[in-house]
């Protein structure tokens, strides 16, 4: 048996991240198309015929899927008897593949990590370090699994004990309810039941690695109680009516999977971790003959023409006009084309907007009358403008949303997700209107920015402020003029009764 080196690990693993960032799994391709031809609900099936066009457009062109390329998780099962040519700490073996991978100069990836998180957050740049687990396994090879986890879906991780007795379904659907749309549906839910509490929140983790079958499980029906509280817990989440982007509609979850593990008499600890639309993964074996390889799959897996038709018809608006009455007559759930000047900034910039607003400085963005974009684009290439562009969660924004508001003139805010009522009764106050794009669809929304140019605050990295230049980007309207959530009624009207099995 020759042995397993650094370097088959360390190309692998870098091969692997570049992979899933352009590649959609083909179980999840299938199960995306399968929503797609079943959803009622025109805004839903736009919001899917995005993602699917969207993911066929990155395997074409070998682009990140989405603007979040992840944190990088890395899962090891080393062999007990595989020989093992490794000198230096596995942390950094890995973490020498993650900086190849974020940094190759023909498709790089968006660094997402900051290196204190209760510091000053600073980016490190290369999007290191990995998270690295490993188990010691039978055997003489090494398995291993790569994902790269967004930050949206992993933000919506819940984590309880509950009694015993408890229902875990009754928990993982109130608690799914609460979650909103920042987790980017329709995704998977993965669900780790027992063990200890980090147990428990290492198998909901792995678990979302497992294939999407619920529709064989649905046809051949339960085995185990595992399998008859995966079909529960789908069936009555997907009776919620959340839908794709949480507009309401008949998919919110492609599939439930489900791990347990034995635990403390006194204790039922459930972990509950989503996968959003961005869901990439994929498992290799390495047995000392060289570093895995991965082939490009075959583009006839994607289902074809799954943008509106109609979609070039919506209103088109003008972001260079925003005059109250245009804004006044917006509505919740219409589709908007936007052409004109936009401004980015998220999570430091906005914190960095306010601290500066509140020393009584100006801003160097003047955002009277204007529009933001809630993105963290990922870098061009080649004549590309800006790499994948898609909307960021907005509800992280709400907490600013009032002062920015009130002290800027801003009245246009564009991100992803529900708004919660502290900032929709600042959009009422204000006159303004918030919009989501497609989270899942950023390289499609990318081809709707014509021009980039960093304006404001470039340290921050990927954060920074940039003025943008739009041509006909889609947007639906989420929260109007009056304060009305299409995420409140949306989903409210495509609740319906569970059938269970
Ligand atoms: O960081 C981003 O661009 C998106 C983030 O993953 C989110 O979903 O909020």
């Amino acid at each position: 048996m020759p042995a397993i080196t650094e370097a088959h690990v360390t190309d692998s693993i870098a091969d692997a991240l570049q992979y899933v960032a352009c590649y959609h799994p083909a179980d999840f391709i299938a199960a995306m198309g399968e929503a797609y031809q079943r959803e009622e609900n025109p805004g839903a099936r736009n919001a899917i015929g995005q993602i699917l066009a969207n993911s066929r457009m990155c395997a074409l062109r070998h682009r990140p899927i989405c603007q979040d390329t992840g944190i990088a998780n890395v899962f090891l099962e080393i062999g007990v008897e595989a020989r093992l040519d490794w000198k230096r700490p596995l942390q950094d073996i890995v973490d020498d593949a993650v900086r190849r991978a974020y940094l190759l100069d023909t498709n790089p990836l968006r660094a997402s990590v900051v290196r204190n998180p209760l510091g000053p957050r600073e980016n490190t740049r290369d999007n290191t370090p990995a998270m690295v687990q490993v188990e010691m396994v039978a055997g003489d090879r090494v398995g291993i699994t790569v994902s790269a986890k967004g930050g949206g879906s992993e933000n919506k991780t819940r984590f309880a004990v509950l009694n015993p007795s408890a229902s875990v379904a009754d928990w993982v659907v109130e608690t799914v309810e609460t979650l909103g749309a920042g987790w980017c549906p329709p995704g998977m839910l993965g669900i780790g039941v027992g063990g200890s509490v980090d147990k428990a929140m290492t198998m909901a983790k792995l678990s979302l690695n497992d294939p999407i079958d619920i529709f064989d499980l649905l046809a051949r029906g339960p085995r185990d109680r595992a399998e008859e509280l995966r079909l529960e817990i789908y069936e009555r989440v997907n009776a919620l009516g959340i839908g794709a982007q949480g507009l309401g509609g008949l998919t919110t979850v492609l599939d439930v999977k489900l791990r347990h593990f034995p635990t403390h008499a006194a204790s039922l600890p459930v972990a509950l971790i989503p996968n959003c639309a961005a869901t990439r993964h994929v498992h290799f074996t390495l047995d000392g003959t060289g570093p895995a390889t991965f082939d490009p799959p075959d583009l006839s897996l994607w289902p074809e023409d799954t943008l509106d038709t109609a979609a070039g018809s919506a209103r088109r608006l003008d972001l260079d006009v925003l005059d109250a009455a245009t804004l006044a007559s917006l509505k919740p759930g219409e589709t908007l084309l936007l052409s004109g000047t936009l401004y980015t900034g998220r999570d430091a910039a906005h914190k960095r907007m306010v601290e500066t607003l509140d020393r009584g400085e100006v801003l160097p963005v003047d955002l009277k009358n204007r529009a933001i974009y809630y993105v963290g684009p990922v870098d061009p290439v080649g004549d590309e403008v800006i790499g994948p562009a898609g909307p960021t969660t907005s509800t992280r924004m709400d907490k600013f949303t009032r002062q920015v508001l009130a002290q800027t003139g801003l009245k246009v805010m564009i991100g992803k997700a529900e708004r919660g009522p502290e900032a929709i009764a600042a959009i009422r106050d204000h006159g303004a209107v918030y919009m989501i794009a497609v989270g899942g669809a950023a390289f499609l929304v990318s081809k709707a920015i014509r021009e980039a140019e960093p304006v404001a605050w470039q340290d921050l990295g990927m954060e920074a402020i940039y003025r943008l230049r739009v041509e006909d980007m889609p947007v639906t309207v989420a929260v109007d003029t009056l304060g009305n959530s299409i995420h409140e009624t949306g989903p409210w009207a495509w609740r319906r009764v569970p059938v269970l099995t």
